[in-house]
């Protein structure tokens, strides 16, 4: 099954409510929401008072995508405003394991994320305790990039992965997607599509549109 998960740091803050209903009506199943702390990526976004007062917006599943330093300082905060998914750096934690089962004990589903250039070697003996993992196609901190175009081997690797050791994690792939190339980030093995621009810029509800008839 394929899910869209349009990042919320693309939209127009100003009208974030309506947004969200929009690409809520139009057909996406996430909303992926870009929190960055200035220090693991440069940029600072929003944090959890935010997410608090978009919770009761959308019914759809928040995925919560930590660009923090050691985030299992956050992760009970995150829980109580309404994460679904918090994915979480394996370059930003000292203690991943006990980060990734610490989110799983508040019963949210826990992902790992992995910059570009970190090997999937990382994830060997986490991998089991995952329900994702999430390629970053560019270096994160921002929105509007492009897809680094090495991340197709990359996806195709993990994917043959989890295939030969019979698990069923999903495979979120974020940045510089577009309606351009979903089509081959899918058939590389992602099953999880991240896009910001591509989504918030123009019309919303017909980019959701033309997303969801290529993802089916
Ligand atoms: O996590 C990040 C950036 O760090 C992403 O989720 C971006 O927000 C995706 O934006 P586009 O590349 O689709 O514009
Ligand atoms: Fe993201």
């Amino acid at each position: 099954m394929n899910y869209l998960s349009p990042s919320i740091l693309a939209a127009d803050f100003s009208r974030l409510g309506e947004q969200l209903r929009a690409i809520d009506e139009a057909g996406a199943e996430y909303v992926h929401i870009d929190v960055m702390d200035g220090a693991f990526v440069p940029s600072i976004s929003f944090g959890m008072p935010l997410i608090q007062s978009i919770r009761p917006c959308s019914g759809r599943i928040f995925d919560v995508h930590l660009m923090v330093e050691e985030p299992i300082r956050y992760i009970q905060e995150f829980a109580d405003c309404g994460a679904d998914m918090i994915t979480v750096h394996a370059e930003a934690c000292v203690h991943l394991d006990r980060t990734v089962e610490t989110i799983r004990e508040k019963g949210i589903r826990p992902a790992v994320a992995l910059n570009p250039a970190t090997s999937l070697s990382v994830l060997e003996y986490i991998l089991p305790s995952l329900d994702m993992v999430l390629l970053m196609t560019v270096n994160p901190g921002f929105g509007g990039q492009k897809f680094i175009p090495y991340s197709f081997e990359k996806i195709r690797e993990l994917r043959h992965i989890i295939e030969e050791r019979g698990l069923n994690t999903d495979i979120e792939v974020d940045g510089g997607v577009t309606l351009s190339n979903v089509e081959e980030i899918l058939k590389a093995g992602a099953n999880v599509i991240v896009s910001g621009s591509a989504v918030f810029q123009g019309d919303i509800s017909e980019n959701v549109r033309r997303f969801r008839e290529l993802m089916k």
